[in-house]
């Protein structure tokens, strides 16, 4: 995996604000949507945007820390809902359809033996361990797992895609996350620990608990984010970092989706430090970190459904936004054109 983040293009940006200042309306008129038709200018170097053509990468994998109660959701629902995707019967199933967005799904460690072929197969292991007890999984295996991410990013862009939508499938998941974050930032765990599938007030308790146990029985060296994914990761999240990576290197814009993706991409910040430059921040989570995540990446969300989902169906509601812009740059009159210009 070689990391060498394409330059954001300060003149594509530059030549974006032009561009958008001279269509018909008010300058400034269209709000974020102009802040974000920036930043996809800054990250595909060009005016000339292409957001037609995007897929989604929905990583799964079990957590053995779910041995410990800290979800409210049984462990199959990892499988059951990998393969409900690809029947277009999950919420990111049903959006990507709609927006149209391919979608893949990649079994990087689940605890199920899959015989769907439509499943892509590049299993590290069966789940992590139990995170409270042991390294959730070995040096080796979390470079594999970002190795995995990287590889099918890549491979979705020579497929042609000039989007990449990143979402997960993981139950326990929420509480590896917290853990990842918490680590990465040097925060207690009551600072990121949420909800997650929506448990409880007493469940909550005991996964924060849980979590704080965990981080205070390691050492964790805040500045190795391979230390961090091995002690407390996810496989699915590390593939995620590693997805986060290949887009930043092809200059290709990423859009991030729920809690989970903040941890993959507070990751990839060890690596990348200006990662929040490259990658597109969709909605905020309804998951207790969110705010600590996303300022820690100098990123904001574009819109708040106070969402729980995951997936990557938050980042695929973003689409018809990415859509307008496409269409406004297209079709709209310019202030050239009308000889309008505005007093001062
Ligand atoms: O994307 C989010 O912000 C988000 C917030 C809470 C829960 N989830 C989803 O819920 C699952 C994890 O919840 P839990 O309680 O099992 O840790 C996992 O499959 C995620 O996709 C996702
Ligand atoms: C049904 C269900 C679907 C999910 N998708 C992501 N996490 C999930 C958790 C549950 C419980």
């Amino acid at each position: 995996m070689n990391i060498s983040p394409n330059l954001i293009s300060q003149t594509a940006q530059k030549d974006m604000r032009q561009r958008l200042n001279d269509l018909a309306k008010p300058v400034d008129g269209l709000g974020h949507l102009e802040a974000l038709a920036v930043k996809l200018a800054g990250i595909e170097g060009t005016t000339d945007l292409k957001l037609d053509q995007r897929c989604c990468l929905q990583f799964a994998g079990d957590h053995g820390i779910v041995e410990e109660d800290v979800s409210a959701t049984p462990k199959r629902v990892t499988a059951q809902q990998s393969i409900n995707s690809l029947d277009h019967t999950t919420t990111i199933g049903v959006l990507s359809d709609l927006f149209h967005c391919d979608l893949k799904v990649i079994d990087v460690g689940v605890d199920h033996q899959f015989s769907d072929p439509r499943i892509i197969d590049a299993k590290i292991a069966p789940g992590t361990n139990n995170f409270l007890h042991q390294s959730a999984m070995t040096r080796s295996q979390a470079k594999q797992a970002l190795q995995v991410g990287f590889d099918q990013a890549n491979q979705a862009i020579k497929e042609g895609n000039n989007v990449l939508l990143i979402g997960e499938i993981g139950i326990g998941n929420t509480s590896s996350a917290s853990a990842i974050i918490a680590a990465a930032l040097n925060l207690p765990a009551s600072e990121v620990v949420g909800r997650g599938s929506n448990i409880s007030d007493q469940k909550m308790a005991h996964k924060l608990a849980v979590i704080q146990e965990a981080l205070d029985n390691k050492t964790i060296d805040s500045s190795d984010p391979i230390d961090i994914l091995s002690q407390v990761g996810g496989y699915e999240i590390g593939a995620m970092c590693g997805a986060i990576i290949a887009a930043a290197n092809a200059g290709v814009p990423l859009v991030l989706d729920g809690f989970l993706t903040y941890s993959a991409c507070i990751l990839a910040q060890k690596f990348i430090p200006d990662i929040g430059e490259h990658v597109i921040a969709s909605h905020s989570s309804h998951e207790n970190g969110t705010k600590v995540a996303l300022k820690s990446l100098g990123l904001k969300a574009n819109f708040n459904l106070d969402l729980a989902v995951g997936e990557g169906s938050g980042a695929a509601l973003l689409l018809p936004w990415f859509d307008a812009i496409e269409n406004l740059l297209e079709k709209m009159m310019t202030l050239q054109k009308m000889q309008v210009a505005f007093a001062k």
